[in-house]
């Protein structure tokens, strides 16, 4: 990547390129990053819609693999410039163990680093999370914070617990020599609640209210704020500081940045009805219908239910302690830091990132997928 071969042509790796976010930044990267010369996929599951990506000017390799087996991640880092490593066990219901978390989130992230550092890789951008500073199991907000915040920062769930030892792992490593001789070096990008095209858990609320007549019954004050943040301005993100990396390497090495746009503060179902009210749906209730001890009892009842059933089928409903916590507590982020350091500004308007979203929950509703 040097600037006597301006016209050198770049090899990508995308980790979790199949997943919500990882599609979004295999398709960015294709649309916006004019030096691409070849982009790997790589992830557990290939999804069918890359095959007409291959059609294309761009060589797009599809690589089934498990970020846990490192002589798979080896293989596929080997000859890349740049590695997006978005792959990861999103898990906050249960349904996998926390050893499998850890394994995945972790030492997944540590076999991407090493095979950087073995196959002389010199660039990696890390897709980290909101999740990694909090909210923290006491409750506190996190009220319009940005990366130098201070926040008790602690954990006890496996999710947050794995991605916040994996941005140390990632951050730790910039520097290292990689083969070669050149320093590695790297940065975590942390989104706050994702939504847009493919937010699976949007849909399911779509669904859940079209069964229940179009109703959706009104379960966190109004108040309590919840940063969001658009998939497409998430994967420009990437895409803007994967490229920037070479360049401002003193600058962005080591460093952590919130993702963000401008996507208005809300709570969270008040933000799901921007998209679930043009859809139709109704949010019941000004108020939560039911205490917070009732749903604190409830979630309490969910976590019991499914330890006492695992033996026998997996139960994972949506409401348990964590996920309360997480949606009852106030947690938004301000900042600029990314703007400043490697010039992102939103690609998406909230306008256009609201339209995008509507469009694509009254399709994926209406549609068996
Ligand atoms: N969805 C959200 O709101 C947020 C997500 N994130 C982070 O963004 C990243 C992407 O998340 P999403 O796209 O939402 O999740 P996702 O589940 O849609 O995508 C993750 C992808 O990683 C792949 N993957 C999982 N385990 C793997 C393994 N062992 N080897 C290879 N590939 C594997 C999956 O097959 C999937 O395609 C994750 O690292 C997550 O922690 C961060 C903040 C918010
Ligand atoms: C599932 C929660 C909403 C249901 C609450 C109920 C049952 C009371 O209606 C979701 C509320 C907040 C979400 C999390 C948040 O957006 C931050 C996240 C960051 C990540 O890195 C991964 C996903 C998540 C943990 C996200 C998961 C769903 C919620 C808990």
């Amino acid at each position: 990547m040097a600037d006597s071969a301006q016209a050198q042509k770049l090899v990508y790796l995308v980790t979790g390129g199949c997943g919500f976010l990882g599609e979004h930044v295999v398709r960015m990267l294709l649309q916006r990053e004019p030096r691409l010369g070849e982009l790997r996929v790589f992830d557990r599951h290939l999804g069918p819609w890359l095959e007409e990506l291959k059609t294309g000017p761009v060589r797009v390799t599809a690589i089934q693999g498990d970020v846990t087996e490192a002589h798979e991640v080896a293989a596929a880092v080997a000859g890349a410039h740049v590695v997006i490593h978005t792959a990861g066990l999103v898990d906050v219901f249960g349904r996998a163990s926390p050893e499998t978390i850890h394994e995945v989130n972790v030492q997944g992230t540590r076999n991407v680093i090493e095979a950087c550092v073995q196959t002389g890789t010199q660039f990696l951008v890390y897709t980290s999370s909101m999740e990694v500073v909090g909210p923290n199991t006491k409750g506190h907000p996190f009220y319009r914070g940005n990366e130098d915040t201070l926040y008790e920062a602690v954990h006890r769930h496996p999710y947050p617990c794995s991605k916040a030892l994996a941005e140390r792992l990632v951050l730790e490593a910039n520097g290292r020599e990689v083969h070669g001789g050149l320093p590695l070096v790297t940065c975590a990008l942390r989104p706050t609640g994702i939504y847009g095209e493919g937010h699976q858990i949007m849909r399911d609320f779509y669904r859940q209210g079209l069964r229940l007549g179009g109703w959706l019954f009104r379960a966190i004050p109004a108040s309590v704020e919840h940063g969001r943040v658009y998939v497409g301005n998430v994967a420009w993100m990437h895409v803007l500081a994967a490229r920037e990396l070479e360049r401002r390497a003193a600058l962005m090495g080591g460093q952590v940045y919130f993702c963000y746009d401008g996507s208005p503060y809300k709570s969270y179902e008040d933000f799901n009805m921007e998209f679930l009210g043009p859809c139709g749906l109704q949010l019941v209730g000004a108020r939560p219908l039911l205490p917070y001890w009732v749903l604190v009892f409830l979630a309490a009842l969910n976590a019991l239910l499914q330890w006492l059933l695992r033996p026998l089928v997996l139960y994972v409903p949506l409401l348990n302690p964590y996920t309360l916590a997480v949606a009852s507590t106030t947690f938004t982020v301000s900042t600029d830091k990314a703007q400043r350091h490697f010039g992102y500004e939103p690609l998406f308007s909230w306008e256009d990132s609201r339209t995008r979203t509507i469009l694509w929950v009254q399709a994926a509703g209406s549609s068996a997928q």
